[in-house]
């Protein structure tokens, strides 16, 4: 039986904005809703904001005007401690610590058994690993101990900012896997990259540009709008399109 609570979006941001009282507002006007159990892409070019609304998301940014719920609740309410999992750039793991020293260490702080962070280096693909110091592992198998980390604690949305960035085309195709399964099991993830390319993997995309959402859209509305194929060239297009439009 589903409760009411779960069928809730996973997050509703209403007349977002965060100002830093110099210049122009870091976000400005963010409205949008993501729905349970898919993958959403944030994407936009280097400085428009997406690292700021994700850290907004998971409740460490304070928020000039706005609303920002996450599964019903005021993002950052101590109730949602267990359901956020957020993967930042920087890979946060011990390096003189094993791959299942790290996870069991994330694991324990949120009292979580020893079952969860096997569960999670496997869901990675690192159990061949899991005794191999962190200091030893490529950029790719550095940063799917980061993600395992967070994955430990089975949260209900999972925020990943730039989890892709630096890895070869195979672990990047190889992780989008991995994120299909999650949502494929009913976890929602928000996740950034500036690489339009991989909006294709997602089932709805979040355009960000200069603070501000210029759309919300799935992959093929993008390439219909933008009038290419190429998701990169549809973006360009759309900004070009709103320019013309002000
Ligand atoms: N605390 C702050 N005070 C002032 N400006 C800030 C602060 N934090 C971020 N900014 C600015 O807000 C803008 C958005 O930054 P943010 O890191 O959210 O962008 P981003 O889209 O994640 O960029 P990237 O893809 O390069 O990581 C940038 O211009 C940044 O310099």
């Amino acid at each position: 039986m589903t409760t009411a609570s779960q069928q809730a979006p996973a997050a509703e941001v209403a007349g977002l904005a965060i100002r830093t009282g110099k210049g122009s507002p870091i976000l400005d006007g963010i409205d949008f809703v993501l729905a349970p159990g898919a993958i959403t892409g944030l994407l936009g070019p280097s400085g428009a904001g997406k690292t700021t609304l994700m850290r907004t998301l998971v409740g460490v940014h304070k928020i000039s005007s706005g609303t920002v719920k996450v599964f019903g609740l005021a993002a950052g309410a101590p109730a949602l401690r267990g359901a956020v999992g957020y993967v930042t750039q920087a890979p946060s793991v011990y390096q003189d610590l094993s791959v299942l020293e790290n996870v069991r260490y994330f694991a324990a702080l949120q009292g979580l058994p020893r079952a969860s962070a096997l569960e999670a280096i496997d869901a990675v693909g690192l159990s061949p690993l899991s005794h191999r110091r962190a200091s030893g592992l490529s950029g790719g198998e550095f940063s799917r101990v980061s993600l395992a980390c967070a994955l430990a604690g089975k949260p209900r949305l999972l925020v990943l900012d730039e989890p892709t960035v630096g890895l070869d085309p195979v672990l990047r195709a190889e992780l989008w896997q991995r994120f299909a399964a999650l949502a494929q099991e009913g976890t929602s993830l928000l996740i950034s990259s500036h690489v339009m390319e991989e909006a294709s993997h997602c089932q709805t995309l979040l355009l960000l540009r200069q603070g501000k959402l210029l759309a919300q859209l799935t992959p093929q509305q993008l390439r219909e709008r933008g009038r290419s194929e190429d998701l990169e060239l549809a973006f360009l297009q759309l900004i070009r399109d709103q320019e013309v439009a002000k």
